[in-house]
């Protein structure tokens, strides 16, 4: 410091919570040089039995894997994880419709949750001046002082005081509760009706039951599977419907009705008698989206990840969205020198905006999704999608390629899509109104078969009206 011209001994940054992005957190803060000290309430899962078959996967993509390079953990992850290039879509009737993500090298990654979260952890622990503390549950604490209080496992309590407080407690975050005490903190949270339930597709004769590089879909309004392949050559299957269908389903007979009128294709994959076994094991999991600002106390605390906005999952974006929660903090620390109490409204300035739009966004999705995207629309819609997109490379770019491909800003996608939406319907409506102006042109010149004449552009109609709603 000034005074002494000796360095000043690095703040004491506090992570709570040590799940993949508190993890991740972890190696930013430890990089810069602060202590750090890692709180998380659960045993250290890299010692813990690994449960077999047990593996939940995430789609990886573009946003994660910066964060991660930052950290210099990119390759090793993307290593462990299995390329998928296009998204594989089931019909009812068990046809197999490939849509590729984009060009060659666009591709999204099926990553193993727990093996990250492992690896992240591990390279959290290789920074001398970071500490984990594993089987610590926050209690409570209080923003005046940065004290805070951890219950052990053995029941003990232990308190804790740091420069800042950092909250990747998840969804359900205790560090977030004592934001809801303060004034002018805005929150909000929805539980959707739909809940989701894991199931294991093993491999066939020691192969994939499935071609193993896909994002396989069943998209069935309501009803929706996807299904993720892991390194074990195992598929999760995710399997998402609302709570009150589960509840229908009491018998493993029913069990297998229900997959034979939506999902027929894989009962013969994921095994019928594992089927019934399998769909009684866990019940159905809740999915809740939450909203909330400011993410920060002063210079005290902030918020990331899940615990800052949890969304539902129907843009594959969370772990995607907390990663770049930590890059974006870490480039506004560069911007304003590490002093926290710039940093941190800045941080909420700039990050809310952007994490609130793929809250809407994923909501927005789950909702078209359960409304009208079977596999025929779901097919037309992704090939609407390419074709603009081939047509106009620059100018039409799909929602979906700026969330997973690019860092565009979640709030400048949004935006961008409702200009382009716009850009087609006016093109849309022109083109149609040309072709009507050319029709009865040709009509006037040489009149055929009327009704043949009427059926056509009723055709015609119909389709256009498709494609005026279609571009998602
Ligand atoms: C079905 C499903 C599918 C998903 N698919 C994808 C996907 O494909 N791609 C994607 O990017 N995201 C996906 N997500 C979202 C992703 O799982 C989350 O966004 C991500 O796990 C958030 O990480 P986090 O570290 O913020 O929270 P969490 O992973 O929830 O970690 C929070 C950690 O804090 C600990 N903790 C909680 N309370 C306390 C406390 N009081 N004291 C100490 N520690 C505490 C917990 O034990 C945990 O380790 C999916 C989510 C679901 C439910
Ligand atoms: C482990 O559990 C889960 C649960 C849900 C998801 C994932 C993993 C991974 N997910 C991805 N979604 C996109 C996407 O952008 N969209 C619009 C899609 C949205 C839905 Cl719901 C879908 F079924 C396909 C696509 C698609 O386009 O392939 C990706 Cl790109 S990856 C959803």
């Amino acid at each position: 410091d000034k005074s002494t011209g000796r360095p000043t001994k690095k703040k004491v940054v506090a992570v709570v919570g040590g799940g993949l992005v508190g993890a991740l957190n972890a190696c930013f803060f430890a990089k810069r040089g602060f202590n750090v000290e890692v709180f998380e309430s659960r045993e250290d899962i890299r010692q813990a039995k690994v449960v077999k078959g047990r593996s939940i996967n995430l789609a990886l993509s573009h946003r994660g894997r910066q964060a991660l390079k930052h950290v210099g953990l990119e390759e090793k992850i993307v290593s462990q994880g299995i390329p998928m290039h296009a998204r594989m879509i089931h019909s009812p009737s068990g046809k197999q419709s490939p849509i590729p993500y984009g060009k060659k090298g666009q591709y999204i990654l099926s990553v193993d949750r727990a093996n990250l979260n492992k690896e992240l952890l591990r390279e959290a622990e290789t920074y001398p001046n970071t500490k984990l503390n594993f089987e610590h549950k926050l209690h409570d604490w209080t923003a005046e002082t940065g004290l805070m209080t951890f219950v052990r496992s053995d029941g003990s309590k232990e308190q804790i005081k740091a420069d800042l407080i950092v909250g990747c407690d998840g969804a359900f975050s205790a560090i977030r509760k004592q934001f809801l005490r303060r004034s002018r903190f805005n929150y909000s949270q929805t539980y959707i009706p739909h809940g989701y339930m894991e199931l294991t597709m093993p491999p066939i004769n020691g192969q994939f039951a499935m071609k193993p590089n896909y994002l396989h879909i069943w998209p069935r309004n309501t009803f929706m599977m996807i299904a993720l392949p892991n390194l074990d050559k195992t598929f999760t299957c995710t399997l998402f419907m609302p709570f009150e269908e589960f509840e229908k389903i009491t018998t493993g007979d029913e069990v297998i009705e229900f997959f034979q009128k939506y999902f027929p294709d894989t009962i013969p994959l994921i095994g019928s008698d594992a089927l019934r076994r399998d769909y009684f094991r866990l019940p159905a999991q809740a999915m809740v989206s939450v909203k909330c600002s400011p993410y920060h106390i002063n210079d005290k605390c902030v918020l990331m990840g899940d615990a800052a906005h949890a969304v539902v999952p129907f843009y594959g974006q969370g772990m995607n969205a907390g990663f770049e929660d930590c890059i974006v903090f870490d480039e506004i620390m560069e911007q304003f020198n590490e002093d926290f109490s710039s940093v941190l409204p800045e941080y909420t300035r700039v990050r809310v905006p952007d994490d609130h739009a793929i809250a809407d966004l994923a909501m927005y999705n789950y909702i078209e999704m359960r409304a009208h995207v079977n596999s025929k629309w779901f097919l037309f819609r992704k090939h609407v999608d390419n074709i603009l997109h081939f047509i106009m490379p620059r100018t039409i770019i799909p929602l979906y390629t700026m969330v997973t491909f690019t860092r565009t800003r979640y709030h400048e996608a949004v935006e961008r899509w409702h200009w382009q939406d716009k850009l087609i319907n006016h093109g849309l409506m022109f083109s149609s109104a040309g072709a009507v102006l050319v029709v009865s042109f040709m009509l006037i010149k040489n009149p055929p078969d009327v009704n043949k004449l009427i059926f056509a552009a009723e055709n015609l109609w119909n389709r256009l009206m498709a494609l005026k709603t279609s571009v998602i």
